[in-house]
Protein backbone atom coordinates (compact mmCIF):
# COMPACT_ATOMS: atom_id res chain seq x y z
CA UNK A 1 0.00 0.00 0.00
CA UNK A 2 1.31 3.43 -0.87
CA UNK A 3 1.81 5.82 2.10
CA UNK A 4 -0.93 8.04 0.61
CA UNK A 5 -3.32 5.21 1.00
CA UNK A 6 -1.96 4.08 4.08
CA UNK A 7 -2.53 7.92 5.25
CA UNK A 8 -6.43 7.55 4.21
CA UNK A 9 -6.44 4.26 6.08
CA UNK A 10 -5.72 5.43 9.18
CA UNK A 11 -8.24 8.06 9.06
CA UNK A 12 -11.29 5.94 9.02
CA UNK A 13 -13.05 5.28 11.84
CA UNK A 14 -14.28 2.28 13.48
CA UNK A 15 -17.25 1.96 11.63
CA UNK A 16 -15.45 3.17 8.60
CA UNK A 17 -12.40 0.44 8.58
CA UNK A 18 -15.24 -2.45 8.85
CA UNK A 19 -16.17 -1.63 5.32
CA UNK A 20 -12.51 -1.42 3.96
CA UNK A 21 -9.88 -4.22 3.27
CA UNK A 22 -7.19 -2.26 0.66
CA UNK A 23 -5.40 -6.27 1.13
CA UNK A 24 -8.48 -8.33 0.02
CA UNK A 25 -6.33 -11.41 -1.12
CA UNK A 26 -8.71 -12.13 -4.23
CA UNK A 27 -11.95 -10.40 -4.75
CA UNK A 28 -12.37 -12.48 -7.98
CA UNK A 29 -12.71 -15.57 -5.80
CA UNK A 30 -16.28 -15.99 -6.71
CA UNK A 31 -17.68 -14.49 -3.03
CA UNK A 32 -18.48 -11.33 -4.41
CA UNK A 33 -19.83 -9.08 -6.75
CA UNK A 34 -17.24 -6.31 -8.04
CA UNK A 35 -18.29 -2.84 -8.62
CA UNK A 36 -15.84 0.43 -9.50
CA UNK A 37 -17.76 3.78 -8.92
CA UNK A 38 -16.71 7.29 -9.64
CA UNK A 39 -16.84 8.95 -6.48
CA UNK A 40 -16.33 12.66 -5.23
CA UNK A 41 -16.75 13.31 -1.66
CA UNK A 42 -19.42 15.27 -0.85
CA UNK A 43 -19.21 16.03 3.10
CA UNK A 44 -16.36 16.35 5.58
CA UNK A 45 -14.97 13.09 4.22
CA UNK A 46 -12.10 12.38 2.21
CA UNK A 47 -12.26 9.65 -0.69
CA UNK A 48 -12.06 6.65 1.49
CA UNK A 49 -13.93 8.01 4.14
CA UNK A 50 -16.86 8.56 1.83
CA UNK A 51 -16.44 5.12 -0.16
CA UNK A 52 -16.13 3.16 3.23
CA UNK A 53 -19.47 5.25 3.51
CA UNK A 54 -21.11 3.97 0.33
CA UNK A 55 -19.95 0.34 0.90
CA UNK A 56 -21.88 0.56 4.48
CA UNK A 57 -24.60 2.17 3.06
CA UNK A 58 -24.89 -0.54 0.53
CA UNK A 59 -24.32 -3.58 2.15
CA UNK A 60 -24.75 -4.23 6.01
CA UNK A 61 -24.45 -0.80 7.26
CA UNK A 62 -25.97 2.78 8.27
CA UNK A 63 -24.53 6.00 9.87
CA UNK A 64 -23.27 4.64 12.97
CA UNK A 65 -21.87 1.12 14.49
CA UNK A 66 -24.69 -0.31 15.36
CA UNK A 67 -24.80 -2.77 18.93
CA UNK A 68 -27.07 -5.07 16.62
CA UNK A 69 -24.05 -6.46 14.68
CA UNK A 70 -23.09 -10.01 14.81
CA UNK A 71 -19.76 -11.77 13.99
CA UNK A 72 -21.72 -13.34 11.00
CA UNK A 73 -23.37 -10.15 9.69
CA UNK A 74 -20.07 -8.94 9.65
CA UNK A 75 -19.11 -11.13 7.05
CA UNK A 76 -21.72 -9.70 4.73
CA UNK A 77 -20.17 -6.30 4.64
CA UNK A 78 -19.38 -5.26 1.34
CA UNK A 79 -15.47 -3.74 1.15
CA UNK A 80 -13.73 -1.15 -0.30
CA UNK A 81 -10.69 -2.50 -1.70
CA UNK A 82 -8.98 -0.43 -4.01
CA UNK A 83 -8.52 2.93 -4.74
CA UNK A 84 -7.58 5.21 -7.71
CA UNK A 85 -6.74 8.56 -6.66
CA UNK A 86 -6.02 10.30 -9.77
CA UNK A 87 -9.13 9.22 -11.21
CA UNK A 88 -11.38 9.27 -8.55
CA UNK A 89 -12.30 5.87 -9.00
CA UNK A 90 -12.93 3.04 -5.64
CA UNK A 91 -13.26 -0.57 -5.94
CA UNK A 92 -16.08 -2.60 -4.04
CA UNK A 93 -16.74 -5.83 -2.91
CA UNK A 94 -20.31 -6.97 -2.14
CA UNK A 95 -20.42 -10.55 -0.80
CA UNK A 96 -23.14 -11.99 -3.46
CA UNK A 97 -24.71 -14.26 -0.32
CA UNK A 98 -26.27 -10.33 0.70
CA UNK A 99 -28.95 -11.30 -2.66
CA UNK A 100 -31.87 -12.60 -2.18
CA UNK A 101 -32.13 -15.94 -3.46
CA UNK A 102 -33.92 -17.35 -6.59
CA UNK A 103 -32.59 -14.97 -8.88
CA UNK A 104 -33.69 -10.86 -8.51
CA UNK A 105 -32.17 -8.50 -9.76
CA UNK A 106 -34.25 -5.82 -8.25
CA UNK A 107 -32.55 -7.00 -5.50
CA UNK A 108 -29.11 -6.24 -6.37
CA UNK A 109 -30.10 -2.93 -7.54
CA UNK A 110 -31.37 -1.53 -4.46
CA UNK A 111 -28.64 -2.14 -2.68
CA UNK A 112 -25.72 -1.20 -5.12
CA UNK A 113 -27.36 1.61 -6.98
CA UNK A 114 -29.70 2.21 -4.23
CA UNK A 115 -29.93 4.45 -1.23
CA UNK A 116 -26.03 5.29 -1.73
CA UNK A 117 -27.06 7.55 -4.67
CA UNK A 118 -28.82 9.74 -2.51
CA UNK A 119 -26.35 10.52 0.49
CA UNK A 120 -24.69 13.85 1.86
CA UNK A 121 -21.06 12.08 2.06
CA UNK A 122 -21.18 12.11 -2.23
CA UNK A 123 -21.05 14.65 -4.52
CA UNK A 124 -20.68 12.64 -7.67
CA UNK A 125 -21.31 8.37 -7.33
CA UNK A 126 -21.59 6.82 -9.86
CA UNK A 127 -21.43 2.70 -10.89
CA UNK A 128 -19.28 2.59 -13.87
CA UNK A 129 -19.16 -1.01 -14.02
CA UNK A 130 -19.92 -4.18 -12.39
CA UNK A 131 -18.23 -7.99 -12.71
CA UNK A 132 -20.38 -11.16 -12.00
CA UNK A 133 -18.30 -14.30 -10.70
CA UNK A 134 -19.76 -17.17 -12.59
CA UNK A 135 -21.22 -19.33 -9.86
CA UNK A 136 -23.78 -16.24 -8.97
CA UNK A 137 -24.51 -15.48 -12.93
CA UNK A 138 -25.70 -19.55 -12.58
CA UNK A 139 -28.51 -18.31 -10.03
CA UNK A 140 -29.94 -15.89 -12.86
CA UNK A 141 -32.32 -16.89 -15.33
CA UNK A 142 -30.20 -14.37 -17.73
CA UNK A 143 -32.51 -15.01 -21.30
CA UNK A 144 -34.27 -17.87 -22.79
CA UNK A 145 -35.67 -16.96 -26.29
CA UNK A 146 -32.68 -15.09 -28.27
CA UNK A 147 -32.36 -12.76 -30.76
CA UNK A 148 -31.11 -16.61 -32.65
CA UNK A 149 -34.75 -18.14 -32.26
CA UNK A 150 -35.91 -14.33 -33.65
CA UNK A 151 -33.49 -15.19 -36.78
CA UNK A 152 -34.40 -18.95 -37.41
CA UNK A 153 -37.89 -17.96 -37.28
CA UNK A 154 -37.51 -14.63 -39.85
CA UNK A 155 -35.18 -16.90 -41.56
CA UNK A 156 -32.68 -13.35 -41.62
CA UNK A 157 -29.05 -14.18 -40.89
CA UNK A 158 -26.15 -12.62 -41.54
CA UNK A 159 -27.74 -8.63 -41.42
CA UNK A 160 -29.16 -6.77 -38.76
CA UNK A 161 -32.97 -7.20 -38.17
CA UNK A 162 -34.35 -4.43 -40.21
CA UNK A 163 -37.05 -2.81 -38.03
CA UNK A 164 -39.18 0.43 -37.89
CA UNK A 165 -41.21 2.44 -34.57
CA UNK A 166 -44.71 3.48 -35.83
CA UNK A 167 -44.42 7.34 -35.93
CA UNK A 168 -46.67 9.51 -35.17
CA UNK A 169 -45.76 7.95 -31.70
CA UNK A 170 -49.78 8.47 -30.84
CA UNK A 171 -53.01 9.17 -32.71
CA UNK A 172 -52.94 6.90 -35.18
CA UNK A 173 -56.49 4.89 -34.51
CA UNK A 174 -55.93 1.03 -34.50
CA UNK A 175 -56.79 0.48 -38.19
CA UNK A 176 -53.98 3.58 -39.16
CA UNK A 177 -51.53 1.82 -37.04
CA UNK A 178 -51.94 -1.27 -38.82
CA UNK A 179 -52.07 0.13 -42.08
CA UNK A 180 -48.66 1.70 -41.22
CA UNK A 181 -47.22 -1.63 -40.42
CA UNK A 182 -47.97 -3.33 -43.11
CA UNK A 183 -46.46 -0.93 -45.26
CA UNK A 184 -43.48 -0.96 -43.82
CA UNK A 185 -43.53 -4.99 -43.86
CA UNK A 186 -44.33 -5.26 -47.48
CA UNK A 187 -41.36 -2.50 -48.06
CA UNK A 188 -39.39 -5.70 -46.81
CA UNK A 189 -39.05 -4.50 -43.43
CA UNK A 190 -38.90 -7.55 -40.83
CA UNK A 191 -39.97 -5.99 -37.54
CA UNK A 192 -42.01 -3.30 -36.19
CA UNK A 193 -42.29 -2.17 -32.24
CA UNK A 194 -44.93 -0.32 -30.79
CA UNK A 195 -43.53 3.40 -29.12
CA UNK A 196 -43.38 2.44 -26.16
CA UNK A 197 -45.72 5.13 -24.96
CA UNK A 198 -48.44 2.93 -27.00
CA UNK A 199 -51.02 1.10 -25.01
CA UNK A 200 -54.74 1.53 -24.38
CA UNK A 201 -55.62 4.49 -25.26
CA UNK A 202 -59.08 6.00 -26.02
CA UNK A 203 -58.77 6.61 -29.44
CA UNK A 204 -56.61 3.46 -30.19
CA UNK A 205 -57.91 0.56 -27.72
CA UNK A 206 -55.55 -2.08 -27.42
CA UNK A 207 -57.42 -5.13 -28.32
CA UNK A 208 -58.16 -3.34 -31.56
CA UNK A 209 -54.72 -2.39 -32.30
CA UNK A 210 -53.67 -6.27 -31.49
CA UNK A 211 -56.75 -7.80 -34.20
CA UNK A 212 -56.06 -4.88 -36.55
CA UNK A 213 -51.94 -5.99 -36.26
CA UNK A 214 -52.76 -9.42 -37.01
CA UNK A 215 -54.59 -8.89 -40.46
CA UNK A 216 -52.04 -6.70 -41.55
CA UNK A 217 -48.98 -8.99 -40.71
CA UNK A 218 -51.31 -12.17 -42.18
CA UNK A 219 -51.71 -10.14 -45.51
CA UNK A 220 -48.30 -8.97 -45.47
CA UNK A 221 -46.31 -12.10 -45.55
CA UNK A 222 -48.54 -13.60 -47.69
CA UNK A 223 -48.15 -11.48 -50.13
CA UNK A 224 -44.24 -10.78 -49.71
CA UNK A 225 -43.56 -14.72 -48.44
CA UNK A 226 -41.38 -13.48 -45.79
CA UNK A 227 -42.16 -13.82 -42.10
CA UNK A 228 -42.60 -10.59 -39.83
CA UNK A 229 -42.48 -9.64 -36.16
CA UNK A 230 -44.25 -7.20 -34.01
CA UNK A 231 -43.27 -6.17 -30.66
CA UNK A 232 -46.18 -5.07 -28.49
CA UNK A 233 -45.60 -2.96 -25.64
CA UNK A 234 -47.13 -4.81 -22.39
CA UNK A 235 -46.21 -2.42 -19.77
CA UNK A 236 -49.14 -1.42 -17.21
CA UNK A 237 -50.64 -0.26 -14.39
CA UNK A 238 -50.23 -3.65 -12.48
CA UNK A 239 -49.73 -7.41 -12.97
CA UNK A 240 -53.10 -8.42 -13.82
CA UNK A 241 -53.04 -5.69 -16.53
CA UNK A 242 -49.89 -6.80 -18.32
CA UNK A 243 -50.40 -10.11 -17.98
CA UNK A 244 -54.06 -9.71 -19.55
CA UNK A 245 -52.36 -7.63 -22.74
CA UNK A 246 -49.80 -10.64 -23.21
CA UNK A 247 -52.54 -13.36 -23.21
CA UNK A 248 -54.58 -11.06 -25.90
CA UNK A 249 -51.40 -11.57 -27.90
CA UNK A 250 -51.17 -15.20 -27.32
CA UNK A 251 -54.69 -15.58 -28.23
CA UNK A 252 -55.16 -13.41 -31.18
CA UNK A 253 -53.83 -16.21 -33.20
CA UNK A 254 -50.02 -14.87 -34.14
CA UNK A 255 -47.49 -17.67 -35.12
CA UNK A 256 -45.07 -18.39 -32.08
CA UNK A 257 -42.04 -16.26 -32.66
CA UNK A 258 -44.19 -13.83 -34.50
CA UNK A 259 -44.51 -11.01 -31.54
CA UNK A 260 -42.31 -9.88 -29.22
CA UNK A 261 -43.41 -8.35 -26.00
CA UNK A 262 -42.04 -5.06 -25.07
CA UNK A 263 -41.22 -3.81 -21.17
CA UNK A 264 -40.16 -0.56 -20.40
CA UNK A 265 -38.15 -1.98 -17.68
CA UNK A 266 -36.85 1.17 -15.56
CA UNK A 267 -40.47 2.49 -15.72
CA UNK A 268 -42.35 -0.82 -15.05
CA UNK A 269 -39.62 -1.75 -13.25
CA UNK A 270 -37.68 -5.14 -13.19
CA UNK A 271 -40.27 -7.25 -11.78
CA UNK A 272 -41.91 -6.51 -14.53
CA UNK A 273 -39.11 -7.52 -16.86
CA UNK A 274 -38.20 -11.29 -14.77
CA UNK A 275 -42.26 -11.61 -14.70
CA UNK A 276 -42.10 -11.88 -18.45
CA UNK A 277 -38.96 -13.65 -18.52
CA UNK A 278 -40.60 -16.56 -16.60
CA UNK A 279 -43.78 -16.92 -17.81
CA UNK A 280 -43.24 -16.30 -21.25
CA UNK A 281 -39.86 -18.06 -21.94
CA UNK A 282 -40.60 -18.85 -25.90
CA UNK A 283 -41.34 -14.83 -26.42
CA UNK A 284 -38.61 -12.06 -27.23
CA UNK A 285 -38.43 -9.71 -23.76
CA UNK A 286 -38.25 -6.47 -25.60
CA UNK A 287 -36.42 -4.17 -23.03
CA UNK A 288 -37.27 -0.32 -23.63
CA UNK A 289 -35.32 2.17 -21.45
CA UNK A 290 -37.05 4.83 -21.16
CA UNK A 291 -35.65 7.22 -18.25
CA UNK A 292 -32.30 5.70 -18.39
CA UNK A 293 -31.03 9.10 -19.31
CA UNK A 294 -31.48 10.30 -15.55
CA UNK A 295 -29.18 7.59 -14.63
CA UNK A 296 -26.68 6.95 -17.52
CA UNK A 297 -25.70 10.35 -18.92
CA UNK A 298 -22.41 11.39 -18.65
CA UNK A 299 -23.06 14.67 -17.58
CA UNK A 300 -24.84 13.48 -14.50
CA UNK A 301 -22.46 12.75 -11.32
CA UNK A 302 -24.67 10.28 -9.57
CA UNK A 303 -25.93 6.91 -11.07
CA UNK A 304 -25.14 4.15 -13.48
CA UNK A 305 -23.52 3.50 -16.60
CA UNK A 306 -25.32 2.16 -19.88
CA UNK A 307 -23.33 -0.62 -19.75
CA UNK A 308 -24.32 -1.44 -15.98
CA UNK A 309 -27.68 -1.49 -16.94
CA UNK A 310 -27.06 -3.93 -20.15
CA UNK A 311 -25.35 -5.86 -18.21
CA UNK A 312 -27.81 -6.22 -15.81
CA UNK A 313 -30.55 -6.27 -18.35
CA UNK A 314 -28.47 -9.53 -19.65
CA UNK A 315 -28.64 -11.03 -16.11
CA UNK A 316 -32.82 -10.11 -15.58
CA UNK A 317 -33.11 -12.35 -18.58
CA UNK A 318 -34.11 -9.64 -21.49
CA UNK A 319 -33.96 -11.04 -24.95
CA UNK A 320 -32.82 -7.48 -25.58
CA UNK A 321 -32.17 -4.46 -24.67
CA UNK A 322 -31.76 -0.79 -26.35
CA UNK A 323 -28.09 0.26 -26.32
CA UNK A 324 -27.86 3.14 -27.91
CA UNK A 325 -26.52 4.49 -31.90
CA UNK A 326 -22.94 5.88 -30.38
CA UNK A 327 -24.06 9.18 -31.40
CA UNK A 328 -24.64 8.54 -34.90
CA UNK A 329 -28.14 8.57 -34.29
CA UNK A 330 -29.59 11.35 -32.07
CA UNK A 331 -29.52 9.98 -28.55
CA UNK A 332 -26.37 11.07 -26.56
CA UNK A 333 -23.92 8.48 -26.37
CA UNK A 334 -20.70 7.38 -27.91
CA UNK A 335 -18.60 4.27 -29.42
CA UNK A 336 -17.28 4.02 -25.84
CA UNK A 337 -20.24 4.20 -23.50
CA UNK A 338 -22.54 2.37 -26.40
CA UNK A 339 -20.92 -0.33 -27.99
CA UNK A 340 -18.84 -1.72 -25.29
CA UNK A 341 -22.51 -2.13 -23.53
CA UNK A 342 -23.73 -3.88 -26.94
CA UNK A 343 -20.54 -5.80 -27.49
CA UNK A 344 -21.16 -7.18 -23.41
CA UNK A 345 -24.35 -8.45 -23.72
CA UNK A 346 -23.65 -10.21 -27.00
CA UNK A 347 -20.71 -12.40 -26.33
CA UNK A 348 -19.80 -15.08 -24.26
CA UNK A 349 -17.20 -13.07 -22.83
CA UNK A 350 -16.39 -9.36 -23.65
CA UNK A 351 -14.07 -5.97 -21.79
CA UNK A 352 -16.18 -3.90 -19.93
CA UNK A 353 -14.82 -0.23 -18.96
CA UNK A 354 -12.94 -1.74 -15.86
CA UNK A 355 -13.33 -5.98 -16.01
CA UNK A 356 -13.77 -8.91 -18.40
CA UNK A 357 -16.92 -10.74 -18.08
CA UNK A 358 -16.72 -14.20 -18.81
CA UNK A 359 -20.19 -15.24 -18.91
CA UNK A 360 -19.72 -18.79 -18.63
CA UNK A 361 -18.05 -20.80 -16.39
CA UNK A 362 -15.67 -22.69 -18.02
CA UNK A 363 -12.03 -20.74 -18.18
CA UNK A 364 -11.55 -18.56 -20.45
CA UNK A 365 -8.13 -19.95 -21.65
CA UNK A 366 -9.68 -23.31 -22.71
CA UNK A 367 -10.38 -21.52 -26.14
CA UNK A 368 -12.19 -24.63 -27.54
CA UNK A 369 -14.38 -25.43 -24.63
CA UNK A 370 -15.46 -21.74 -24.70
CA UNK A 371 -15.97 -22.10 -28.84
CA UNK A 372 -18.32 -25.09 -28.03
CA UNK A 373 -20.31 -23.60 -25.55
CA UNK A 374 -20.86 -20.41 -27.68
CA UNK A 375 -21.86 -22.63 -30.45
CA UNK A 376 -24.46 -24.45 -27.99
CA UNK A 377 -25.76 -21.53 -26.63
CA UNK A 378 -26.38 -19.70 -29.70
CA UNK A 379 -28.11 -22.77 -31.04
CA UNK A 380 -29.50 -23.79 -27.93
CA UNK A 381 -28.51 -27.51 -27.82
CA UNK A 382 -29.69 -28.83 -24.86
CA UNK A 383 -26.96 -30.55 -22.91
CA UNK A 384 -27.04 -33.61 -22.35
CA UNK A 385 -26.87 -33.36 -18.56
CA UNK A 386 -28.79 -30.04 -18.21
CA UNK A 387 -26.20 -28.44 -16.99
CA UNK A 388 -25.54 -24.65 -16.24
CA UNK A 389 -22.34 -23.70 -18.88
CA UNK A 390 -23.34 -19.96 -19.65
CA UNK A 391 -25.79 -17.27 -20.21
CA UNK A 392 -27.44 -17.07 -23.50
CA UNK A 393 -26.89 -13.62 -24.97
CA UNK A 394 -29.30 -10.39 -25.01
CA UNK A 395 -29.57 -8.83 -28.67
CA UNK A 396 -28.45 -5.23 -29.00
CA UNK A 397 -31.76 -3.09 -30.06
CA UNK A 398 -30.32 -0.12 -31.73
CA UNK A 399 -32.74 3.28 -32.50
CA UNK A 400 -33.31 6.69 -31.97
CA UNK A 401 -32.63 9.17 -35.16
CA UNK A 402 -31.11 6.73 -37.20
CA UNK A 403 -32.10 6.65 -41.08
CA UNK A 404 -30.75 4.38 -44.12
CA UNK A 405 -28.04 6.69 -44.13
CA UNK A 406 -26.53 5.76 -41.24
CA UNK A 407 -26.62 2.45 -41.20
CA UNK A 408 -23.56 1.63 -42.80
CA UNK A 409 -21.61 4.22 -40.16
CA UNK A 410 -23.62 2.87 -37.54
CA UNK A 411 -22.44 -1.08 -38.57
CA UNK A 412 -18.93 0.80 -38.94
CA UNK A 413 -18.56 1.57 -35.31
CA UNK A 414 -20.73 -1.18 -34.00
CA UNK A 415 -18.21 -3.66 -36.13
CA UNK A 416 -20.46 -6.82 -36.61
CA UNK A 417 -24.04 -6.72 -38.10
CA UNK A 418 -25.90 -8.69 -35.24
CA UNK A 419 -28.81 -6.20 -33.56
CA UNK A 420 -32.02 -4.98 -34.32
CA UNK A 421 -32.31 -1.55 -35.96
CA UNK A 422 -35.64 -0.05 -34.97
CA UNK A 423 -36.09 3.48 -37.30
CA UNK A 424 -38.97 5.39 -36.57
CA UNK A 425 -38.42 9.28 -38.67
CA UNK A 426 -35.94 7.19 -40.43
CA UNK A 427 -38.60 5.43 -42.07
CA UNK A 428 -41.92 7.26 -41.90
CA UNK A 429 -40.38 10.78 -42.80
CA UNK A 430 -38.96 9.33 -46.47
CA UNK A 431 -40.75 11.96 -48.96
CA UNK A 432 -42.87 9.20 -50.77
CA UNK A 433 -43.97 7.03 -47.27
CA UNK A 434 -43.40 4.17 -45.53
CA UNK A 435 -43.25 1.75 -47.95
CA UNK A 436 -40.86 3.62 -49.61
CA UNK A 437 -38.84 4.16 -46.17
CA UNK A 438 -38.21 0.71 -45.54
CA UNK A 439 -37.63 -0.07 -49.07
CA UNK A 440 -34.64 2.44 -48.77
CA UNK A 441 -33.51 0.85 -45.42
CA UNK A 442 -33.39 -2.83 -47.09
CA UNK A 443 -31.58 -1.20 -50.01
CA UNK A 444 -29.45 0.37 -47.66
CA UNK A 445 -28.87 -2.89 -46.34
CA UNK A 446 -28.24 -4.78 -49.42
CA UNK A 447 -25.48 -1.61 -50.75
CA UNK A 448 -23.78 -2.72 -47.38
CA UNK A 449 -23.49 -6.33 -47.62
CA UNK A 450 -22.56 -5.72 -51.11
CA UNK A 451 -19.61 -3.28 -50.21
CA UNK A 452 -20.77 -0.89 -52.52
CA UNK A 453 -21.29 2.72 -51.40
CA UNK A 454 -25.32 3.74 -50.95
CA UNK A 455 -24.49 6.71 -53.42
CA UNK A 456 -23.45 4.01 -56.53
CA UNK A 457 -26.24 1.58 -55.16
CA UNK A 458 -28.77 4.38 -55.47
CA UNK A 459 -27.73 5.26 -59.06
CA UNK A 460 -30.70 2.43 -59.34
CA UNK A 461 -32.64 2.07 -56.17
CA UNK A 462 -35.08 5.20 -56.21
CA UNK A 463 -36.28 4.84 -52.97
CA UNK A 464 -32.62 4.87 -51.64
CA UNK A 465 -31.72 7.69 -53.92
CA UNK A 466 -34.55 9.61 -52.58
CA UNK A 467 -33.81 8.68 -48.96
CA UNK A 468 -30.17 9.66 -49.69
CA UNK A 469 -31.64 13.16 -50.59
CA UNK A 470 -33.88 14.20 -47.86
CA UNK A 471 -31.74 12.56 -44.77
CA UNK A 472 -28.86 14.06 -46.07
CA UNK A 473 -30.55 17.53 -46.92
CA UNK A 474 -32.34 17.26 -43.53
CA UNK A 475 -28.48 16.55 -41.35
CA UNK A 476 -27.23 19.68 -43.30
CA UNK A 477 -30.36 21.83 -42.31
CA UNK A 478 -29.77 20.44 -38.82
CA UNK A 479 -26.34 22.13 -38.57
O1 LIG B 1 -38.86 6.05 -30.53
C1 LIG B 1 -37.65 5.94 -30.50
C2 LIG B 1 -36.82 6.43 -31.63
O2 LIG B 1 -37.57 7.01 -32.70
P1 LIG B 1 -36.81 7.62 -33.99
O3 LIG B 1 -36.25 6.48 -34.78
O4 LIG B 1 -37.87 8.37 -34.76
O5 LIG B 1 -35.74 8.53 -33.49
C3 LIG B 1 -37.03 5.21 -29.33
O6 LIG B 1 -37.89 5.25 -28.24
C4 LIG B 1 -35.68 5.75 -28.93
O7 LIG B 1 -34.78 5.33 -29.89
C5 LIG B 1 -35.18 5.21 -27.62
O8 LIG B 1 -33.84 5.56 -27.42
P2 LIG B 1 -32.73 4.47 -27.06
O9 LIG B 1 -32.78 3.42 -28.12
O10 LIG B 1 -31.45 5.25 -27.08
O11 LIG B 1 -33.06 3.92 -25.71
MG1 LIG C 1 -39.80 5.64 -28.71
Amino acid sequence: MSSIHEDLVKSLNSKQEAYVNMELPDPTNGEYLLGVFHIVPGGKFNVLQAAAEVAAESSTGTNFKVNTETPFSRTMNALVYQLDLERELVWIAYPWRLFDRGGNVQNILTYIVGNILGMKEVAALKLLDVWFPPSMLEQYDGPSFTVDDMRAYLNVYDRPILGTIVKPKMGLTSAEYAEVCYDFWVGGGDFVKNDEPQANQDFCPYDKMVLHVKEAMDKAVKETGQKKVHSFNVSAADFDTMIERCEMIVNAGFEPGSYAFLIDGITAGWMAVQTLRRRYPNVFIHFHRAAHGAFTRPENPLGFSVLVLSKFARLAGASGIHTGTAGVGKMKGTPKEDVVAAHEIQYMSAEGHFFRQSWSKIPETDKDAIAIVNEDIAHHVVLEDDSWRGMKKCCPIVSGGLNPVRLKPFIDVMGNVDFITTMGSGVHAHPEGTQAGAKALVQACEAYLKGVEIEEYAKDHEELAQAIDFFTKAAKDAM
